[in-house]
């Protein structure tokens, strides 16, 4: 079967891509490269023995998806396609509701002509907002997010709900919590692109001393240490659930599925025990500072993930130090590139 990856260069859809590979499925990546480096296309070929066809143009030109489906019968997609940067989409908004949301569109027009199903969505447990109650699980009712970035995840989701409802066709909405780590040949990970906004690639930074120093933002917050709580899962971990929410999709005799599934570890972690596990593992010391708090964080969200595990038998297990190990050997390859 042949997959069409939107956004399959990027951090979690090129994990995803090599989990697509090696269940063989052909894949078809499109990346405008707006947030991604060509360099990634030959080290999912080194990792798979494997080349995915790769056509880099942005998803807004209808007219160039139009060719790409043309030319490849495509059973099923995984739309990774989209800005991500929680503050930049507060600054421009438009931008985001465009990028997010008409490339989704020009995707689904192709789907529904051409009769395909199979569509998986890369959602995020920003569409909760701040939870009443912990753990997240998928009944968790939803607030409205603080960005226009969360704004863009929700309306995806509404869409895809229409678009299954009155195409019947099958589609999954996938809500990562926060990912992190890279894989463990260190040559995918997440490319830092500026100062990192994220709390891992922050962190990493400052232990290979490109930042003075880590800014926590905020010990105040009614938690047991004082720093904010995150459910961290690890990149390999959740790039496997893409494929196994897959399986699914093409394995049910429905001909409508809305599935939704909460893709986390079940488990919080402080910003402060984030900190220590990175030191612990990788043997470095992460200098830090505590700071006011940043507007528009939550305290805490973490998953209740039974859904996936039951429905799909998907489970992240990769431990917290396992998976920030990766991260800082992915640094140590690019500090290797650029000498
Ligand atoms: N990383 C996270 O913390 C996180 C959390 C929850 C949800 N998500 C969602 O998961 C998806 C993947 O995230 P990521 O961290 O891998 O991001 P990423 O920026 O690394 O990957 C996205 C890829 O899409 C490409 N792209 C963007 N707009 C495009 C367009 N118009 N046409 C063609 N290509 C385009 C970029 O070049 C990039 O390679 C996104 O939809 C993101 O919103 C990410
Ligand atoms: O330099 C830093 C960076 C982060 N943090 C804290 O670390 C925690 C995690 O922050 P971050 O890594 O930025 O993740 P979130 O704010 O939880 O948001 C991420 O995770 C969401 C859920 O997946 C996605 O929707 C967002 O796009 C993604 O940025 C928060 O308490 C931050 O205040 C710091 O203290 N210092």
């Amino acid at each position: 079967m042949t997959i069409l990856v939107t956004g399959g260069l990027g951090y979690i859809g090129s994990h995803t891509v090599v989990e697509l590979l090696n269940s063989n499925f052909e894949v078809v990546i499109v990346d405008d490269l707006s947030n991604s480096e060509r360099f990634i296309l030959n080290n999912i070929e080194e990792i798979t023995g494997k080349k995915p066809i790769f056509y880099p143009f942005d998803l807004k030109r209808k007219e160039l998806l139009n060719q790409v489906f043309d030319a490849h019968q495509i059973d099923g997609c995984i739309n990774f396609a989209a800005y991500k940067a929680v503050g930049e989409s507060q600054e421009k908004p438009l931008d985001y509701y465009e990028n997010n949301l008409f490339t989704l569109i020009n995707i689904l027009q192709e789907f529904k002509v051409r009769n395909i199903s199979n569509f998986i969505f890369s959602s995020s447990c920003t569409v909760y907002g701040q939870a009443d109650v912990q753990p997240i699980d998928e009944s968790t009712p939803m607030k409205t997010p603080e960005s226009s970035y969360g704004k863009t995840k929700q309306m995806g989701e509404e869409i895809l709900k229409d678009f299954a409802e009155a195409h019947h066709r099958k589609v999954s909405l996938l809500r990562y919590f926060n990912p992190i780590g890279a894989h463990p040949s260190a040559k995918l990970g997440e490319l830092p692109l500026g100062i990192p906004n994220n709390l891992v690639p922050y962190v990493t930074q400052t232990a290979s001393g490109i930042r003075e120093k880590l800014n926590i933002w905020g010990n105040d917050y009614p938690t047991e240490d004082g720093t904010a709580v995150r459910d961290y899962i690890y990149v390999v971990d959740l790039a496997k659930a893409h494929v196994q929410a897959l399986q699914k999709l093409i394995s049910s005799g429905e001909e409508k599925v809305i599935d939704i599934y909460n893709l986390g570890t079940g488990k919080g972690s402080s910003v402060l025990e984030v900190v220590q596990a990175y030191e612990r593992a990788n043997g470095v010391e992460v200098p830090y500072q505590i700071c006011d708090r940043r507007a528009g964080d939550i305290t805490i969200a973490y998953a209740n993930a039974n859904k996936a595990e039951r429905e799909l038998g998907w489970k992240a297990d990769t431990p917290l130090e396992e998976a920030l190990r990766t991260t800082w050997q992915w640094q140590k390859y690019l500090e290797s590139r650029e000498v």
